[in-house]
């Protein structure tokens, strides 16, 4: 990865010119600074690879300077220039992070061989970044994303298969599914790790400014526009942007985000340059997309470019048997960054947790889990540490869950490894272990008068008969 952009900050003109034509005579952009605070606004604003830094300026002295870009922008490399030969002003350069330090005045091949020796260093972080990354990574696929559900294995299955390319992703769910995790695994393990990942939630921000957030703007482009400001897609330029809540996103702006779709350009506001930019896009949506596309408030030409690979995250209450595992991590996560000893939950709690309805998915979940850690003084938390499901009963509408929603998570339950299932039995099997409890339960209603059963049940009397029959079912008469 070699040198493109140098910043240069120097409060004396002919220092500024040698130095930015020698550098532009090699293939370098090169921007200008004329004192410290100058030259911190244009760190902030841009992506240099390299930044030779005076000592001694007015405002922010190059010092002082360093110490503020080693907190925006720790991987800058930054080179302090000085007039004076001082032992100490170097060693204090070197210690506050300067990757050199240069006294002037100095011969243009000095600046040369500053450059070749910034540029190799920068290939090696590079690599070290990477590789710490792809260790974290590898860590946050396996360790982070909780579920064993079908529904979770296909979601795990597509990631392998996208990830590598760069095609353009949309997963839809609801709040709290885990969008924004997918969407970083997504990014971490294709080719742009070790780059930004960017997320910005369209929803967030407010319409007029959401279109500066994403393209960025040039100086003066309006009343406060003091310096030039780089968008979200320019600063994930080798990387990922995560666009959550796409569908909220303004018509007019939808269009130009085609544009980078298709030209790979974005142009900032109140400037006339178009600059190219290599982005994957991975967008995100709770809406139902396509309904907003037959209400034209989604643009149809944008959800086809958008959902080229889709990814549905099924609600919690649709994956039920994946709660306990997600109880268990969550557990030992809150736990430890509690710095609390490991808790457990009873039976009896986990039975809860499964049955509840989870409308806010996971994130509720989680936040359900934190709660109890923190109010309960016991290492056993039971179901009565989770009052606000106990009232609002196990669907969260205050309800008892429904026969339904029980069948469906002992259905769920039984049959979480659909690799397992012979074919052929499972309608019967089924249907019999449903049938058998119902009939047992009515003929024990009508003390064993089958007439009157068969009547409740809606079935001829016959059929009963010979349901009770097939079905083994002892038929206590009384009186
Ligand atoms: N499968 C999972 N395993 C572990 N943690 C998860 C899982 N899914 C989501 N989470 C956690 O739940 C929380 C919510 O996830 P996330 O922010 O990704 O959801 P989202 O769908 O993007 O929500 P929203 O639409 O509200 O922005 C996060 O803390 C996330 O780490």
């Amino acid at each position: 990865m070699s040198i493109q952009n140098i910043l240069v900050a120097d409060d004396e003109e002919s220092m500024r010119w040698v130095l930015s034509k020698a550098l532009r005579k090699k293939g370098f952009n090169t921007d200008l600074a004329r004192d410290g605070d100058e030259a911190l606004r244009m760190i902030k604003a841009n992506s240099y690879d390299l930044a030779l830094l005076d000592i001694k300026m007015p405002g922010l002295s190059g010092l002082e300077l360093l110490d503020k870009v080693k907190e925006e922008r720790a991987d800058l490399f930054v080179v302090i220039m000085t007039a004076e030969a001082s032992m100490k002003n170097a060693v204090e350069a070197m210690k506050r992070g300067a990757y050199d330090y240069l006294t002037k005045p100095f011969d243009l091949s000095v600046i040369d061989a500053v450059v070749e020796k910034v540029s190799r260093a920068r290939d090696m972080s590079c690599q070290v970044t990477l590789l710490k990354e792809e260790l974290k990574d590898r860590y946050q696929l396996e360790k982070t994303i909780i579920g064993n559900s079908p529904a979770m294995r296909d979601v795990y299955k597509t990631i392998g298969k996208v990830a590598p390319s760069d095609v353009t992703v949309l997963i839809q769910g609801e709040s709290g599914t885990g969008k924004e995790l997918i969407a970083r695994a997504i990014h971490y393990n294709s080719r742009r790790l070790g780059k930004p990942f960017i997320p910005l939630n369209c929803a967030a921000i407010p319409k007029e400014l959401l279109e500066s957030e994403l393209f960025g703007f040039e100086k003066g482009s309006f009343t406060g526009a003091s310096e030039r400001k780089l968008g979200k897609f320019e600063q994930a330029n080798g990387g990922t942007i995560f666009l959550d809540e796409i569908g909220d996103m303004p018509i007019d702006l939808q269009a130009k985000i085609l544009r980078v779709l298709q030209e790979k350009e974005v142009t900032r506001t109140g400037g006339n340059q178009s600059i190219p930019v290599d982005v994957r896009i991975v967008a995100a949506t709770n809406q139902d997309l396509e309904e907003s596309v037959r209400k034209k408030a989604f643009r149809e030409d944008l959800f086809y470019r958008l959902n080229v690979i889709p990814i549905n995250l099924v609600p919690l209450r649709e994956r039920r048997e994946d709660v306990p595992l997600l109880v268990e991590y969550f557990l030992a996560k809150i736990c430890a960054e509690l710095e609390v000893p490991n808790k457990r939950c009873s039976a009896e709690a986990i039975k809860l947790l499964t049955g509840y309805n989870w409308p806010g998915n996971i994130r509720e979940l989680e936040n359900t889990i934190k709660r109890a850690v923190i109010l309960s003084p016991d290492p056993l938390l039971v179901a009565g540490d989770f009052p606000g499901l106990t009232s609002k009963g196990a669907d969260g509408k205050g309800e008892e869950l429904s026969l339904e929603g029980i069948v469906d998570l002992k259905l769920r339950g039984s049959f979480s490894n659909m690799e397992r299932m012979e074919s052929g039995d499972v309608y019967s099997m089924v249907l019999e272990q449903v049938e058998r409890p119902l009939i047992r339960f009515v003929l024990e209603k009508t003390r064993g008068n089958q007439v009157r059963a068969a009547d409740i049940l809606g079935i001829n009397r016959n059929t009963l008969r010979k349901k009770i029959t097939e079905l083994g079912i002892e038929v206590v008469k009384q009186a």
